[in-house]
């Protein structure tokens, strides 16, 4: 973490504390409402540059046996840290995330992480998060049970330009066929 980080302003578009955050993108396997098999996370805004995101662990999540994927959690930080970067204004993509997972989160329960931004260096946005088992098995609100570091980078439009026309997994333009 840089010495010189920056306390950016709360957008004014970010939601009220306790406000429900829109998904930043509906195909989003994140939060997305038009992705069949996404995770269907859901985000509340809190009092600073901060979301309290929730994600049922469906079976579907497994990794070990009964406990959730490494992987998933890891997508369920960047999606909750993301979703803190959403209190700038500004779209924001991934550039690096670690996590550190310190107990087994077992199918059934529901986590609920904490994502915030600590400080911003130009493009640069560093985040933390911690999760916590809330409800389900082996609940216990005041334990952490992973916690994950990341680096998002600011971008404009342009970013998705080249991107944009295969949204629906069917490549339309440069090569006009779904083949490639
Ligand atoms: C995703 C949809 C967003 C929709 C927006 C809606 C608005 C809502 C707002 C917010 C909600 C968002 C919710 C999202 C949740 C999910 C997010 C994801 O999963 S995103 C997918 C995975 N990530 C990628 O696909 C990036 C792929 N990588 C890149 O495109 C580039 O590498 C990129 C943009 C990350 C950086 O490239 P450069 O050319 O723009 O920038 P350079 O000049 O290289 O770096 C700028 C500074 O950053 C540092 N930097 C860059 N990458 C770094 C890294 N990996 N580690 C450390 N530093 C890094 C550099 O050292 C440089 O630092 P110095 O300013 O000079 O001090």
């Amino acid at each position: 973490m840089p010495d010189d980080l920056a306390a950016p302003e709360r957008a004014p578009s970010f939601p009220a504390p306790g406000g429900q955050l829109p998904q930043h993108w509906s195909k989003c396997f994140g939060c997305g409402d038009d992705q069949p098999a996404g995770m269907t996370m859901t985000f509340v805004a809190g009092e600073g540059l901060d979301v309290t995101g929730r994600l049922e662990v469906a079976k579907k999540y497994q990794g070990g046996p009964g406990v959730i994927h490494g992987g998933i959690l890891t997508t369920a930080f960047d999606e909750a840290q993301g979703m803190a970067c959403m209190s700038l204004g500004t779209a924001v993509v991934t550039g690096h995330l670690e996590v550190d997972f310190a107990r087994p989160i077992p199918l059934g329960s529901v986590l609920e992480i904490h994502a915030r931004i600590d400080g911003t260096v130009r493009r640069k946005v560093y985040t933390s998060a911690e999760a916590r088992i809330v409800s389900g098995p082996t609940a216990d609100p005041d334990a952490v049970v992973a916690t994950s570091r990341a680096l998002f980078l600011t971008v404009g439009a342009e970013h998705f330009e080249k991107v944009k026309n295969f949204v629906d997994g069917t490549p339309s333009s440069p090569f006009e066929t779904s083949s490639v």
